[in-house]
């Protein structure tokens, strides 16, 4: 069953971009049942705009908010004129972590932590991979979590701006995209990086939307960066454990917690070999499935 002594893994199943501009929208995000929010300085926000959006996130911060969502500030391109305001900001409101746009290299993480040297060691940075050099580097640059960017924690995937660079056209299934979708999971995997799956900008058809969140999750995101709030109920459901992993996991614990079967590394269970890797597996699975119950109970 749940073991609490597992170490805590925060849900990242609905990441919420909210434009920092958008006070409307700012107030709204407080109440949804997004896992977290990123609140973008970037894109969403035009150049002659960046100041009063980083007025309204002294606001937002300043004000009380739920303790469930994480929260992430995603500033300016690190080459742009307006990255080192950007990063005071983050600065004076610690939140959980910022989002760097276009990480095309360790040199870009090197420049991130840097700005960050003073900041509190549990603030963490967060990679956007959307250029073609961000992708070709991927494993380079997760790696950099165990060297020069320790803060480095998860990496999420911008399609419209690797799109665009590369001119693959948004297709069904998002065939061409595949592959390089798959080299960002593995490198966050084998760095043990959280990794979330781009934006689906269609937010009306939902219908397209659950597919690619199905796709997602089965190649292996934690989650979904998401644009709009009608989008969050689905990606929560299809990157959450289903029923029927559920009642797996608890079969699979069961089995392994009978006196009999102490000793053992693999068990027979209903006609499949079960070894101890898929215990933990079940363990991981049933771990998140308590948060996410704590989630509906806590304000
Ligand atoms: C896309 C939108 C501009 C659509 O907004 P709107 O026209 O207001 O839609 P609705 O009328 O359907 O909205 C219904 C209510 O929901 C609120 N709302 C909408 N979006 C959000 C949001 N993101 N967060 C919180 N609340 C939101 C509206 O205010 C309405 O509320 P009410 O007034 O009570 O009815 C808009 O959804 C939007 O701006 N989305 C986010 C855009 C954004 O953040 N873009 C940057 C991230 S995308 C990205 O990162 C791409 C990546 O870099 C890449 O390269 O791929
Ligand atoms: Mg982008």
């Amino acid at each position: 069953m749940y073991d609490p002594t597992l170490p805590f893994q925060p849900l990242y199943r609905s990441l919420l971009s909210v434009p920092a501009i958008n006070r409307r929208a700012l107030e709204k995000a407080i109440a949804l049942e997004c896992d977290g929010v990123i609140l973008d300085l970037e894109d969403s926000v035009a150049p002659e705009k960046k100041e009063e959006a980083r007025d309204n996130l002294r606001h937002f911060f300043s004000e009380p908010r739920s303790q469930a969502q994480r929260i992430f500030i995603r500033i300016n391109a690190l080459t742009s004129e307006f990255a080192e305001d950007d990063m005071a900001l983050v600065l004076a409101l610690h939140p959980h972590g910022v989002v760097i746009p276009k990480v095309e290299s360790v040199a870009d993480l090197e420049k991130a932590s840097s700005f960050l040297e003073t900041a509190r060691a549990d603030l963490q940075i967060w990679a956007m991979m959307e250029t073609a050099r961000g992708i070709l580097n991927a494993g380079l640059i997760a790696a950099a979590r165990e060297g020069i960017a320790p803060r480095l924690s998860g990496f999420v995937v911008g399609l419209n701006d690797l799109r665009k660079e590369t001119r693959v056209l948004p297709r069904s299934g998002r065939t061409y995209l595949v592959p390089w979708l798959m080299q960002v999971v593995l490198a966050a995997r084998a760095h043990g990086l959280a990794v979330i799956d781009s934006v689906f900008n269609d937010f009306r058809d939902g219908e397209t939307f659950e597919q690619e969140c199905i796709q997602g999750r089965e190649m292996g995101f934690d989650g979904k960066m998401l644009i709009h709030p009608a989008q969050i109920e689905p990606a929560n459901r299809h990157f959450g454990p289903s029923e029927a992993e559920i009642a797996e996991a608890r079969a699979i614990a069961a089995a392994f917690s009978k006196p009999e079967n102490t000793h053992l590394n693999v068990i027979n269970l209903d006609g499949r070999m079960i070894e101890r890797l898929h215990l933990e597996e079940a363990e991981k699975l049933l771990a998140q499935l308590q948060q996410i119950e704590t989630r509906k109970t806590s304000p």
